[in-house]
């Protein structure tokens, strides 16, 4: 049964089922413009970890994390976003991209990407403490 029929069996009207698909529609086109910014941006943080690896940087660098926590935080304000979610979100993001960096500094010759990596995903979700 399609979502369209099983809202009908429910007695959706159909200019409501209208707006939703419309909605959904602009949703999915977000979604997959968030993965490819994503995608754009692991291909700069590898390119970055290549770097530190190369000239012996730690992975981290938490100077930096909290100037992008702070300025993040006041442009989710001036987006009506919630601070707080915009800051799990980015702590999330960068506790990937270190693991990535720690692992091109033991193996700098890997050809391994993130954007075509299966293994080692994260398993916590946006807010957990840094592994
Ligand atoms: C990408 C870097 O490495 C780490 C990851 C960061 C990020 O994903 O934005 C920021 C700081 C570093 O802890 C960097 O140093 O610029």
């Amino acid at each position: 049964m399609s979502t369209s029929d099983t809202h009908r069996t429910h007695g959706i009207d159909d200019s409501v089922l209208a707006e939703l698909t419309r909605l959904r529609e602009s949703i999915d086109n977000i979604d997959a413009a968030v993965v490819h910014m994503l995608a754009e941006r692991f291909k700069c943080t590898q390119q970055v970890g290549l770097l530190k690896a190369r000239h012996h940087l730690p992975p981290a660098d938490p100077a930096r994390e909290a100037r992008q926590i702070a300025r993040l935080r006041q442009l989710a304000e001036t987006a009506h976003l919630d601070p707080a979610f915009a800051e799990k979100l980015l702590n999330f993001i960068i506790a990937e991209v270190i693991r990535h960096h720690e692992r091109i500094a033991v193996e700098p010759d890997t050809t391994d990407t993130p954007t075509n990596r299966t293994h080692n995903t994260p398993d916590t979700p946006p807010g957990a403490p840094r592994p």
